[in-house]
């Protein structure tokens, strides 16, 4: 492809050589960089991109793309262009290099503190039952069909995502459904995607290392929603989602769909029966109403469902197969999942991680457990004033609605675990005596699985489909639902 092409349309200034010639690739990393590609230099959390511009030239960068000056005395023939933000001209770049792919699929983006994946898997079901291809691009990867392909992100960097886009066009993807994560947003990692349709969910504290408060963490979400080209879907009940909602009937053009319990919104739920392992709910739709049965229990799983229920009739769904496809969902990895009963005991695993999410899944189970609430949980955090924010407010949730906490790691990554716990700790106390600490995972979880009784119901809660702990730089292999199973056999053949 041409240099010209790929940055046209865009503002830039060339500060040396001709960018009249052919480019085989884009990177932003100089290790990644061959012949003839483009290098952009990306400012980042821990190293700046402008500082490799020499690696990348080495490697055989023909264009360099920056954003403030570098010594450009030792280049010969390269051509070095600047602009006024790296990330725009890389995600600028990366679609033009790709082709524009999100233009060719039906792009679906979800956004919100909590519940973009396990939506994205119920739209997924229900487009399977259509027999539709889809991709999903998020926390748990990014699937093609049925080819995985790992990713580090919820939400790739830009040139990651348009190349992952263009092999889904290459598949014949018609549905691409893609959790949009805040940073995201803000790092511009899907600038110049286009989106059919965005949906929130609903904003809680997360994240605030990086937005620093509320509304810019809110301002960072609302970016999906000017985005958007057919329908918004906005859930109501949430307080940010209602601002968003009001705001965008007045800026936006774009149909706007709201869901929520109660009758004010466009989808609602009604007739609401809850179990220990399923809901029931009939939706309330512009088009009718729709009998739902949802695999996974709780409130939040109603909420989950009517945003899908709400974008499948923005696009002309049956009834039918949005009945049918939410239902062939018997669960997504890690959310909620039962990974251990017998007439006794009962073990969930969910991958709650934030106060919002740790209420909401203490919540549901309390309404089914006979004996003890059980919990395991630990909190990964920033450090400062904004992680001790979040090991605070968790602390306080756990200690109020569960009957017995066994507080532990998260993943501790690079901070000390103990203080972490000592943290949690500190606020815990002031609601609750009922608690222990273990910093060791592991020995926590078999620690509560030994104090169970006949009725007690245990949460481990923060890692959901993780399969591994990270423990300072290392990525220990670390699989809850296989801890349990096997803790649970001895026990079992002790009894
Ligand atoms: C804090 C953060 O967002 N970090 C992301 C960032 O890494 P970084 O800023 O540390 O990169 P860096 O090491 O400083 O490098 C800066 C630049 O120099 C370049 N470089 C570096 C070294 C070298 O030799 N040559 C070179 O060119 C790098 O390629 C890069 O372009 O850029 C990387 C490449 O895109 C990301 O993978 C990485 O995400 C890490 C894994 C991460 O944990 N991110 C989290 C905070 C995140 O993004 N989370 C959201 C939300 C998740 C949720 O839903 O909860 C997500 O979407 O994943
Ligand atoms: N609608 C919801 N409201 C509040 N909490 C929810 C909701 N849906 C899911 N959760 C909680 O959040 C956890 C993560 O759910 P899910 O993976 O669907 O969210 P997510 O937005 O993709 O999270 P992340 O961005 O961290 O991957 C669940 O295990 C559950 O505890």
């Amino acid at each position: 492809m041409r240099l010209l092409s790929c940055v046209q349309g865009l503002e830039y200034k060339i500060i040396k050589g001709d960018i009249d010639n052919d480019v085989t690739g884009v990177a932003f990393d100089s290790r990644e960089v061959k012949p003839g590609y483009i290098f952009v230099a990306v400012k980042g959390f821990k190293v700046d991109g402008h500082d490799y511009v020499k690696k990348a030239i080495e490697n055989g960068a023909s264009t360099v793309i920056i954003s403030r000056p570098i010594d450009i005395d030792y280049i010969t023939h390269q051509a070095i262009i600047e602009v006024a933000d790296t990330r725009v001209a890389l995600a600028y770049i990366a679609s033009r290099y790709y082709g524009e792919p999100t233009k060719k699929m039906n792009v679906i983006g979800i956004t919100g503190t909590n519940g973009k994946t396990s939506i994205s898997y119920f739209i997924k079901s229900l487009l399977d039952t259509l027999s539709a291809k889809t991709g999903v691009i998020g926390t748990m990867g990014t699937w093609i069909g049925n080819q995985k392909i790992d990713t580090p992100n919820t939400t790739p960097e830009s040139l990651t995502l348009q190349q992952i886009a263009s092999q889904m066009v290459e598949a014949d993807v018609e549905y691409c459904i893609m959790e949009v994560s805040s940073h995201a947003l803000d790092l511009h990692r899907v600038s110049f995607c286009h989106f059919d349709s965005g949906i929130f969910t609903n904003l809680t504290p997360d994240h605030l290392e990086l937005h620093k408060d509320m509304t810019q963490y809110y301002r960072a979400k609302e970016k999906l929603f000017y985005m958007t080209e057919k329908t918004n879907i906005i859930n109501i009940d949430d307080l940010y989602g209602k601002k968003m909602y009001d705001t965008l009937q007045e800026k936006s053009d774009v149909q706007c769909l709201s869901y929520g319990l109660k009758s004010n919104a466009d989808v609602w739920a009604k007739d609401i029966e809850y179990t220990a392992e399923y809901s029931l709910y009939t939706a309330v739709t512009p088009q009718g109403e729709i009998p739902i049965r949802v695999n996974i229990p709780g409130e939040i799983y109603i909420y989950n469902t009517l945003a899908v229920v709400a974008w499948a009739i923005s696009e002309g769904i049956e009834q039918k197969v949005i009945s049918s496809g939410i239902e062939a969902l018997k669960g997504v990895k890690g959310r909620f999942e039962t990974v251990y009963q017998d007439n006794d005991y009962k073990v969930v695993v969910d991958f709650a991680h934030t106060e919002d999410g740790l209420e909401k899944a203490l919540d549901t189970l309390r309404q089914f457990v006979k004996g003890r609430l059980l919990l395991v949980f630990g909190v990964y955090a920033a450090p400062g004033l904004i992680g001790l924010d979040k090991r605070t407010a968790m602390g306080k949730v756990a200690a109020q609605k569960s009957d017995f906490a066994f507080i532990t790691s998260d993943n501790p990554k690079e901070q000390d675990p103990v203080q972490i716990i000592e943290d949690v700790v500190t606020s815990f106390k002031q609601y609750s005596k009922n608690y222990v600490t273990v910093v060791d995972r592991k020995v926590a979880i078999e620690e509560a699985l030994e104090s169970m009784k006949p009725g007690d119901v245990l949460l481990i809660a923060g890692k959901g489909h993780e399969t591994s702990q990270v423990v300072g730089k290392e990525d220990i292999p670390f699989n809850e639902a296989e801890i349990v199973k096997s803790k649970m056999k001895v026990i079992r053949k002790d009894k």
